[in-house]
This record gives structure tokens, C-alpha cells and sequence, in this order.
């Protein structure tokens, strides 16, 4: 009897389990169909583009090494400013340098906005799903209003961006003093540097990872965002099959980051609503005393997020969740993408220093008799432009639509086009680094680091509808940088400290090329599977440290 018992139970049990795997294998199955089918009836097929080397993969990998193979630049020759590459499974993806095009996609923010697989990887690299770099229509326009008073309050920050570049500078005085025949990694020090920076000025918490007191943290982030994503089968299928991402396997290493993350917000908060609590209380009883000290008159980022989580309509509440992840999505925006592009910076200037141009002589010599300093703001903005820390930003179409271009183009059946036409859900990227070095935008020197040419730049470039700059490095629309101007007068700060006291060079035979895990890094050629660094050799510059206590502004220009 009891014998039956078992087996009609392991009959059940097989049978509920096959229908499991039946259920999830047509569930699957019935994505993935729909996946190819769309791809195969998209408009993008007509398109022209680059032949695919691999039917699961497409282009990609190529794509992944762009910047220093000179993939894009390439192509554009090939096809024009407007043409296809294969992504995922064979499928069409839209690439565009048109202007006009560009504009069109990034001022349509609700039409146009981040594929699922995007925000899903920024989600996991510790912005978490509720942040404001992963949300998107009304969600996202109620978290954005919070991050207004940060681009209102930059110029209060300067003391904080002027203590951490001398900090730094005397760091690297002690080290090159030590051993000069030693090469230091600018980028790990740049990442300390400004992690602090983004700490105080957005939380008002000390970080210490310049002086070496807490870097767990910082060497936390430092991993989540070297160990550059590899194309794996893996990745593919856990764009396309969303079921899979529930089952990724976390490294220890990132578990204990996100935990970290998690954290300190939840300290940051708790803190913050003590001190807004106790200066609400003591206000009750004492109107007449002067609280200014415990709650500054210009409010920062957390005590913005902290007061509207305290908030008693819910149209002005973020929920807890919601402000840890804005907390974490503030420190991932700001430190990695400023710290890059300062790293670039000194790296470029130290070619210069070697190669072709007298571009660092010059800024030193102009700092000391300009005091508008025009000519470090033509660095900075040739930097961003050279080297922008988010090469590429990518969309998907949410309705069909037909995209406006600038330069109409041929398509594979030798038809003249004047729109794009587009389906929804097609992919499209925006190469946000090609166009910054588009030869028919720049000129035939777009390849050269020249920031000379900000003196007069050409007309084309006027077309580029960017933040900043007719630039496309913090993007335009209203998804481009929130924090754009506090990048801006940090790295001006940086550079202005720490250009004027030493000097920076690199050694011959090292190559750097970059890898991409959302923002730019360097790593040494010869070693490609090692830790993003970049190894400069740096030595005080005697004459003119004698007049490093001089408090200049960089960013009164
Ligand atoms: C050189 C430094 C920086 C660069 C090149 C940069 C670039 C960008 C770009 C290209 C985007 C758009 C991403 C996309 O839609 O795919 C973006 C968004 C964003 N950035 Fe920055 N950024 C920089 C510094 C900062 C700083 C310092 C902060 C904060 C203090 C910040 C906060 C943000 C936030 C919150 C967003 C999301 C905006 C949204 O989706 O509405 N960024 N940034």
C-alpha cells in the first residue's frame, strides 16, 4: 500500500516537474521567437552596415574595442553617418552620427529610452532598479527634481574640490619623492581623489580613501568597475531572456560591494534624519536661536533625498529603497566618470609633453600670467572630447517612428533615404566618442589632441546639440549628465592644482589602450588582462611650487 503511495508520488512529482520544464522551455522559446522575428521584419534590415563575423554575437566584440582599433571611424567611411550593425542573434541595430537624428532620439526621452539590458546591467553594477539612472517617464521626472539643488550649489563646493586636489598633490610629492624611477597609477589615486570629493560634497561623509583610513569601499567600486564585462553566451541570453537574470550567479567580490553600498546609505540616512529630526525639535522650542550650523541654508543632495523620504504626501515621497538607490547612483555617476577623464587628461598631456605639442608647457606658462585661465578651460574641454569617459549610450524605440536626418543615405536596395525608419522595439547606439572625433565634424586633425582648436572651433561642431560645449560627452535631452557642472569644476580644480606643481610622463614603450565597462579605463597593452591602471611618471616641479599656496580659482573663467 504504502509502496503505491511512493510511486504515485514520484509520478506526481516527475510530471509537475516536466510540466515545469515544458512551461519554461515554451516560455523561453516563445521570447526568443518573437525576438528573431522582429529582428528579421525590421526596417533597420534595409540599412547597410558592416558584414557580421559571428550569428551570435553580430559585431559586438568588435564594437567592445572601438576605441583602439578605430572600428567607427572606419565604417562611417564605409557606410556614411547612418548604417546597421548586427548585434545579438544576427539582429539589425541602428548607428547614427547624424546630428539631426541624434537630437531627434534624445529629446524624445519617453520614445527613446534605455533598453532593458542596459538599465538592468547599471542596476547591478549598484544603481539599483529604482534609481534615477535606470527609471524612466513619470518615475523618473519626479526623482530627477531632487538632484536640482546639485547643479544649482556647485560653486560652494569649490573649497572641498581645492582641499582634496592639494591632498592629492602632496600624496603623489611623498611618493615621487621616494622612488622616481617608479611609476605611479594615476588612475587609482584620481578614483580615491574623487570618491572623497562626491562623499563630502553630496553627503557630507568623509570616505577617507585618500589617506588610505577606509578604501574598502573604494577598492570595492574600483573591482565592480575593472573587472570589464566580457561578451560571454551567458550575457546574450540574459539580455534576451529576462528569467535567466534571476538565476546570475554574484560574485563574492560584488555581493560585498552591494552590501557595502547598502550600508553606508542606510548609515548616511539614519544620520542625516537624526540631525534634521533633533533641528526640528530644538526649532519648536526655541524659535530665536540661529541653527544655521546643523542645517546649512543650501541643502546637500542627502538632506534633500532624506527630507523627501520624510515627506507626508506621497507625490513628494522617495521610499527608502528609492534613496539608498539614488545615494549609490550619485557615488557610481560621480567619481568613476570624473576620475577618468582626469586620468585621461594627464595622460594626454603627458604625450604631449613628449610627442608633438608644447600643450603643457603652454598651460603652465598661461596659468601663471592668465587670470582667466582660458586656456585650461580649452584642455578640459578638449579632454572631454578626446577621451569621453561614456563612449557609447544606447536606446530602444518604444512606438514606431521615422527619424529626421541631416545627410540623406543609400540603403542596401539603392534607394535615397531622408528618414530613418525605425520599429519598436529596435536598438539603436549613439556613439557618443565617434561623433566628439568625427573627421567630417573636426577636420582632417579630429584624431589629434589639440586644445588650441577651442580658440576657434569650426561651424560644424556648432551642430552638435551637447550639454556642454557642442560636445556629446555629458549627452543633451533631458537624460543627460545631472552633474555635469560639478565634473566641471572639479576636474578644472584638479588639473589646476596639480598641473601647476608637477609634471607628468609617461614611459615610451607602454601602450594604453581602454576598456569599457560602462565608462573609459586605461590598461597597459602589453598586459591586457591585468587591473585597469595607468602608470605615469611623476616629479615636482621646484620654481613653480613655491607659489602653491596661491588660492586661484580655475573656475572663475
Ligand atoms: C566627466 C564626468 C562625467 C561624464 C562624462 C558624465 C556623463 C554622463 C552621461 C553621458 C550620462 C547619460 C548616460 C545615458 O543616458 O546613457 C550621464 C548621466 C548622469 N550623470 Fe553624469 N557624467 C559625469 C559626471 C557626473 C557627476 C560628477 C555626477 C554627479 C555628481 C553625475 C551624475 C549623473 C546622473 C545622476 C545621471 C543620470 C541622468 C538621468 O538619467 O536622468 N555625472 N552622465
Amino acid at each position: 500500500m504504502s509502496s503505491t503511495l511512493v510511486v504515485g508520488d514520484l509520478w506526481t512529482g516527475l510530471l509537475a516537474l516536466g510540466a515545469a520544464i515544458v512551461l519554461t522551455a515554451s516560455y523561453v522559446l516563445a521570447d526568443l521567437l518573437a525576438l528573431l522575428w522582429r529582428q528579421y521584419f525590421s526596417p533597420l534590415q534595409r540599412l547597410r552596415g558592416p558584414p557580421s563575423p559571428s550569428f551570435l554575437f553580430g559585431n559586438l566584440r568588435e564594437m567592445y574595442n572601438q576605441e583602439n582599433t578605430g572600428l567607427l571611424y572606419d565604417w562611417d567611411a564605409t557606410y556614411g553617418s547612418t548604417y546597421a550593425y548586427k548585434g545579438f542573434f544576427g539582429g539589425p541595430r541602428l548607428q547614427t552620427m547624424d546630428l539631426t537624428a541624434v537630437a531627434h532620439i534624445l529629446s524624445h526621452s519617453d520614445a527613446y529610452q534605455k533598453p532593458n539590458f542596459v538599465r538592468d546591467n547599471l542596476a547591478a553594477m549598484g544603481a539599483g532598479s529604482e534609481s534615477v539612472l535606470t527609471t524612466e517617464g513619470e518615475v523618473h521626472r519626479r526623482q530627477v527634481r531632487f538632484f536640482f539643488p546639485l547643479q544649482r550649489n556647485v560653486k560652494r563646493l569649490t573649497p572641498v574640490f581645492r582641499d582634496k586636489a592639494s591632498e592629492l598633490r602632496d600624496v603623489w610629492i611623498g611618493l615621487s619623492s621616494k622612488d622616481q624611477s617608479k611609476p605611479i597609477d594615476v588612475l587609482m589615486w584620481l578614483s580615491r581623489a574623487t570618491l572623497d570629493v562626491i562623499g563630502i560634497a553630496g553627503f557630507g561623509y568623509r570616505f577617507n580613501a585618500l589617506s588610505g583610513q577606509s578604501d574598502e569601499l573604494a577598492n570595492a567600486y574600483h573591482l565592480i568597475f575593472a573587472t570589464a564585462k566580457k561578451l560571454q553566451l551567458r550575457t546574450i541570453l540574459e539580455t534576451w531572456i529576462p528569467l535567466l537574470r534571476k538565476f546570475r550567479v554574484h560574485s563574492e567580490v560584488m555581493d560585498k560591494a552591494h552590501h557595502h553600498l547598502i550600508c553606508i546609505g542606510l548609515q548616511l540616512i539614519n544620520e542625516r534624519k537624526t540631525t534634521i529630526n533633533h533641528v526640528s525639535a530644538r526649532r519648536c522650542w526655541d524659535d530665536e536661536r540661529d541653527y544655521s550650523e546643523l542645517s546649512p541654508p543650501e541643502p546637500d543632495l542627502l538632506s534633500v533625498l532624506v527630507r523627501s523620504n520624510m515627506a507626508s504626501f506621497a507625490s513628494q515621497r522617495l521610499t527608502t529603497p528609492e534613496v539608498l538607490c539614488q545615494i549609490s547612483t550619485f557615488l557610481i555617476a560621480g567619481y568613476e566618470t570624473s576620475s577618468s577623464a582626469l586620468t585621461w587628461c594627464l595622460y594626454a598631456l603627458a604625450i604631449c609633453g613628449r610627442q608633438f605639442a608644447p600643450s603643457l608647457w603652454i598651460l603652465r606658462h598661461w596659468m601663471k600670467i592668465l587670470s582667466k585661465l582660458e586656456y585650461l578651460d580649452w584642455v578640459v574641454r578638449e579632454t572631454l572630447r578626446f577621451h569621453a569617459p561614456v563612449t557609447w549610450t544606447m536606446r530602444v524605440a518604444m512606438e514606431d517612428d521615422e527619424i529626421p536626418v541631416q545627410q540623406p543615405f543609400w540603403d542596401k536596395h539603392g534607394e535615397l533615404n531622408r528618414t530613418i525608419k525605425i520599429a519598436k522595439h529596435d536598438i539603436i547606439t549613439i556613439p557618443i566618442q565617434a561623433i566628439n572625433k568625427s573627421y567630417s565634424i573636426w577636420g582632417q586633425d579630429a584624431h589629434i589632441f589639440r586644445p588650441e582648436r577651442w580658440k576657434n572651433p569650426p561651424e560644424s561642431s556648432k551642430a552638435i546639440q551637447g550639454l556642454y560645449s557642442n560636445i556629446l560627452t555629458f549627452l543633451s535631452g533631458n537624460r543627460g549628465c545631472i552633474g555635469y557642472r560639478f565634473a566641471l569644476a572639479e576636474i578644472k580644480m584638479f588639473l589646476f592644482t596639480l598641473i601647476r606643481d608637477l609634471e607628468f610622463t609617461v614611459e615610451p614603450a607602454v601602450i594604453i589602450e581602454k576598456t569599457f565597462n560602462v565608462v573609459a579605463r586605461p590598461v597597459e597593452k602589453s598586459r591586457y588582462n591585468s587591473v585597469n591602471k595607468m602608470p605615469l611618471f611623476i616629479r615636482p616641479i621646484p620654481s613653480i611650487s613655491a607659489s602653491s599656496s596661491r588660492t586661484n580659482d580655475p573656475n572663475e573663467t
